[in-house]
């Protein structure tokens, strides 16, 4: 009798423990049926595409050939995870265009140890509330008032470079924009150099693409025994005790006259009346905006900045442009200056259609989707590459071309509007693309106004993926003083 009793009891244990273990991996069982009718690049046992991530040159050509050989939806494997890239952009509007599936894949949760749980890397109930108390900040009111701090950031950068003729024009842009973000997102004034120097900001290094490409760093138990994790977590710490000295010295100052207009304070205001925002939120967001606002301009600000060089005729123009604003005067750039930039304004966005700063994003659905012929379940990993989307023949002519006429008013009309995502788009898009827009302008008209660019003719650029795009060894421009 005892010996039933017990054997019914292992029985539904038995089967409860395998409901349990289907409830938890239905989701990715259905993803994996799904990764297994769709076509893609060829996959290693265990390791999937992930070496893929390390080499860029396959990385593009997989990308370039996506559309043709696999369609317009095909899949990837990280490991044994089915990824899911979606190329075109009526399907992408479906995703980033829903206030559904603004949940982030698992790979941000591999940024949490760096950049802290802020916007980037948070889902759910946190991440909305966050976005809808720091979205009124980034109005276009608040942001003119940036304009001087651009401006003066630009012209004291600038003056590294008056003695130089050959420069790896990602040290002068790096430093620009840091200097930016230390003095619009952390309040730290031009005077401050004992602070910005002490700062850990500038030496960052973001490990998730490290982790994907070893697919056992994955494991967070197995990770954090590794040197990656404990280098990366000490970085961590740097940027928070940093980040932290800061809020409590500016708290104990008071707002000071000078420096009224930063991040750092706007969030002590929103902390005032929301007990949630409390001191470890204001934190994690000042180094998730610190961090979200580095790479992706400064690699905005060197590609534009490369291809102006690259295309001499293109540079002319723009610079008839600059003289037909202010002549042979070095006044300072005003708002109503940078207004007046639409033709710089398309040479940008031509720029970071060819090299988007981030050029993929993903996203983990929180219901079924279909698509054409797929119906892509609910917890699957899909991602976009503005990368891919942007080089497509079927929105743009002669996709691999520089041209910034594509981005004249009468041209926009005819883009579809999920077909351009240098910043993503939808709910979930970037919350700094004014700023970025408007810092990026600044930084090269300064620029342009002072010298001429062309290309050094042994120095090719050779991109590389680390979840931004980037130019590995940097951008070596001429630079000609103009008269
Ligand atoms: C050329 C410059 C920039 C580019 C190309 C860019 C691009 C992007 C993209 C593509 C996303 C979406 C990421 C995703 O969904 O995975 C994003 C999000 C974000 N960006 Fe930017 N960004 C730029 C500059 C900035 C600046 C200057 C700031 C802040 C000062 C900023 C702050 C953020 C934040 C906080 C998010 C997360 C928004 C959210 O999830 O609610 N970005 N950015």
């Amino acid at each position: 009798m005892v010996s039933t009793e017990r054997t019914v009891a292992y029985i539904i244990l038995v089967v409860t423990v395998l409901l349990l273990i289907f409830v938890y991996l239905k989701s990715w069982i259905r993803c994996v049926i799904l990764a297994l009718k769709l076509k893609g690049p060829k996959p290693l046992p265990i390791l999937g595409n992930v070496l893929l991530i390390g080499d860029f040159s396959s990385l593009t050509r997989v990308s370039d050939l996506s559309y043709k050989t696999y369609g317009k939806v095909f899949r990837a494997w990280i490991s044994v995870i089915p990824a899911v890239f979606v190329l075109d952009p009526k399907d992408i509007q479906i995703i980033l265009g829903s206030s559904r599936h603004t949940d982030k894949s698992f790979v941000y949760s591999l940024m949490h140890n760096f950049i802290g749980r802020g916007l980037i890397s948070n889902s759910g109930y946190k991440w909305r509330l966050h976005r809808r108390l720091i979205q009124p900040y980034f109005n276009i009111n608040i942001l003119d008032l940036y304009t001087t701090t651009f401006w003066q950031s630009s012209s004291r950068q600038i003056k590294q470079l008056e003695t130089s003729r050959e420069v790896n024009i990602n040290n002068f842009v790096n430093s620009c924009v840091l200097d930016i973000l230390h003095e619009t997102i952390l309040g730290i004034g031009s005077n401050e150099t004992t602070l910005k120097a002490e700062s850990p900001y500038r030496k960052g290094e973001i490990t998730a693409s490290i982790r994907i490409q070893k697919p056992w760093f994955l494991l967070d138990h197995v990770y954090k025994f590794t040197a990656l994790a404990e280098s990366e977590l000490k970085q961590r710490s740097k940027l928070y005790e940093f980040t932290k000295k800061i809020l409590n010295l500016k708290r104990d100052s008071g707002k000071s006259s000078e420096q009224s207009v930063n991040l750092m304070q706007y969030f002590m205001e929103i902390a005032e009346n929301n007990t949630k925002f409390d001191d470890d939120s204001i934190i994690n967001e000042l180094c998730t905006f610190m961090l979200a606002g580095q790479d992706s301009v400064a690699a905005a600000v060197s590609f534009t900045l490369y291809n102006l060089a690259a295309h001499q005729s293109i540079q002319e123009k723009a610079y008839i442009e600059l003289y037909g604003i202010f002549k042979n005067s070095d006044r300072p750039t005003d708002v109503k200056d940078l207004q007046n930039m639409k033709y710089i304004e398309q040479c940008i966005k031509e720029t970071m259609r060819l090299y988007p700063s981030v050029p993929i994003i993903s996203r983990k659905l929180s219901e079924d989707i279909v698509l054409g012929k797929h119906t892509l379940p609910a917890g699957c990993n899909v991602f976009i590459s503005p990368y891919t989307t942007h080089r497509l023949e079927q929105y743009y002519e002669n996709p691999h071309q520089f041209n910034p006429d594509r981005f004249s008013t009468e041209n926009l009309d005819k883009l579809h509007p999920y077909a351009y995502l240098p910043f993503s788009a939808g709910p979930r898009n970037c919350i700094g693309y004014k700023f970025a827009l408007i810092e990026i302008k600044m930084i090269v008209s300064t620029l342009l106004r002072r010298f001429h660019l062309s290309l050094c003719s042994n120095k090719p650029i050779n991109l590389a993926f680390r979840i931004t795009l980037r130019a590995s060894g940097g951008i070596w421009l001429k630079l000609s003083p103009r008269e």
